[in-house]
């Protein structure tokens, strides 16, 4: 495909202006989407998709558009054209919607949490999650129990490791993070410990752990299905899409419940919002105490917290560990500064790290190589140009954040891990995207960034991470970005 611009266009420095006539097609993949699909479909692309958006940008362009199925969006990933999508969200911010996700809320009567909704309805729900969840305030509250979870989590390592006769351990470590995750989403929203730490962990959480991964992997091909038509025919994975929800539903509505009655006892509440005997009572707490949201909206809310909690922090810390295990030069410099930081700091985790920028930096970087999601989209509302294409208002934009966070026109030496590239320069401007942008960005965002630095500094005050193959290692998407085989780490005892 040629890509051809306005020539008027490049005359006016890239902006719409009186002078413009026509705008050329953006190049695109194929015409037709329902022929595209089933390219797709054919060659199994579904979970290869980030790799597709990288080669197509490489063999396009900047900007490509990609019709699949009824589905049609221009993906972009350069800065600047992230920049001007999201002077134009507006203030009602709308991504694409996950279909059979509000399906399966419509056809159980469920309300719908901020992840579905639009419009005012989201922006007011939003405006009251945000101050439990994003706000300072909040997460001076909850930054001491993910510490606590996370030490836990070291010390429960530690014990396993030291029982060895080498003091070192090689497994691989995705079931101990999914519990680890799961802990600390359960601690931050309600309240309450579930011992996932045990020798034996409840076969309640198993199964919760179980249906996420399912609701996850039957997303992306549903998306392009539609839902209803497939629930009347009773199609195999639109049972497993909904049997997965159902158990979601259920596991939070359990703890739910347990928080309810807590709260209601005689010693459950107090003066202090959110405080059963003066001690915080989680996310969930907070919501009920302050009555601002109705039951139903904060049931809704909090299990799309749930749901959205835990693979999204488990599987990047699998990558961190993994990268950390091949970078040792880079592990100990991170280690050098988290031991100066928790040295100084008394056992106060936000000061701990404050001194620790480079635990910040590894996230990020870890979340820039594999990013959990690997699109973020908007639906602007004016006429745009990017690339000197005009883009009408209410067309869905994808910025394909991995192509993004490996290009060489963006990051100099991409493929290189390096958690100092945040300190100088680089960050700056629409280049660490992996919570999205503006007043829609994730929810969870402080819970996430500040459940892995403080995962990461207990783990490296404790072990010497190491790995047997320094390979990259081969991704798959299924609506998170995951290894295709989860990669093996040893744990030695410092
Ligand atoms: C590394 C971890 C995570 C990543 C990379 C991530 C990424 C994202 C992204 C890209 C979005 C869309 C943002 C946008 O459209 O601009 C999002 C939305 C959201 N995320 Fe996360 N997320 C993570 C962890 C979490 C956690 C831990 C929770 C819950 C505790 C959570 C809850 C949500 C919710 C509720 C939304 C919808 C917000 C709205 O539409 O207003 N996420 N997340």
């Amino acid at each position: 495909q040629t890509m051809r611009r306005s020539r008027s266009m490049e005359q006016t420095g890239g902006k719409k202006s009186a002078g413009v006539r026509a705008f050329k097609e953006i190049p695109h993949t194929g015409r037709s989407g329902w022929l595209n699909l089933l390219r797709f479909w054919k060659e199994g692309r579904f979970n290869l998709l980030h790799k597709h958006m990288e080669s197509t940008f490489n063999t396009l362009g900047p900007i490509y558009r990609e019709n699949l199925g009824a589905h049609s969006s221009v993906n972009i990933m350069m800065p600047a054209d992230i920049g001007e999508l999201f002077r134009s969200e507006g203030l009602h911010p709308r991504r694409m919607t996950l279909q059979p996700w509000a399906t399966h809320r419509e056809i159980r009567q469920h309300q719908k949490g901020v992840f579905l909704k639009n419009g005012e309805d989201w922006r007011s729900d939003r405006l009251l999650l945000n101050r439990e969840i994003m706000m300072p305030g909040a997460v001076q509250r909850f930054l001491p129990l993910l510490d606590q979870v996370a030490g836990d989590f070291s010390r429960m390592l530690r014990a396993r490791v030291e029982r060895g006769a080498r003091r070192s351990l090689t497994l691989d470590p995705s079931p101990d993070l999914f519990r680890f995750a799961l802990e600390a989403s359960c601690h931050v929203i309600y309240g309450e410990r579930i011992g996932l730490f045990s020798s034996s962990p409840s076969q309640e959480s198993q199964r919760f752990i179980w249906a996420v991964e399912r609701m996850l992997s039957t997303t992306p091909p549903l998306l392009y299905l539609p839902p209803r038509l497939l629930s009347r025919i009773g199609a195999p994975l639109w049972t497993q899409h909904a049997t997965a929800w159902d158990h979601i539903f259920t596991h939070a509505e359990a703890r739910i419940q347990k928080g309810c009655q807590r709260l209601a006892s005689p010693n459950g509440g107090s003066s202090k919002a959110g405080a059963a005997g003066g001690q915080y009572t989680g996310v969930l707490g907070q919501l009920m105490e302050k009555g601002q949201l109705s039951l139903d909206l904060i049931k809704a809310n909090v299990t799309e917290l749930m749901a959205g909690g835990v693979d999204t922090t488990a599987v990047p810390l699998q990558f961190g560990l993994f990268e950390l295990g091949r970078n040792p030069k880079v592990q100990e410099a991170v280690r050098q500064q988290v031991r100066e930081s928790w040295a100084v700091a008394g056992g106060d985790p936000g000061k701990a790290l404050q001194g620790a920028p480079l635990l910040k930096g590894t996230v990020k970087e870890i979340l820039r190589l594999y990013p959990v999601g690997i699109t973020v989209q908007r639906y602007p509302i004016r006429d745009i140009v990017l690339q000197n294409y005009h883009i009408p208002a209410g067309t869905m934009v994808q910025v394909c954040l991995y192509p993004l966070g490996r290009s060489p026109q963006i990051f100099q030496e991409p493929e290189r891990f390096d958690p100092m590239r945040w300190a100088g320069g680089e960050g700056a401007g629409f280049r660490s995207l992996a919570f999205g942008f503006g007043a829609r960005q994730c929810l969870g965002r402080r819970i996430a960034e500040n459940e892995m630095q403080l995962f990461l500094m207990h783990i490296l005050l404790n072990f010497r991470l190491s790995v047997s193959s320094k390979e990259d290692i081969k991704t798959t998407y299924t609506l998170i970005l995951h290894p295709e085989t989860p990669p093996q780490i040893t744990f030695t005892s410092l």
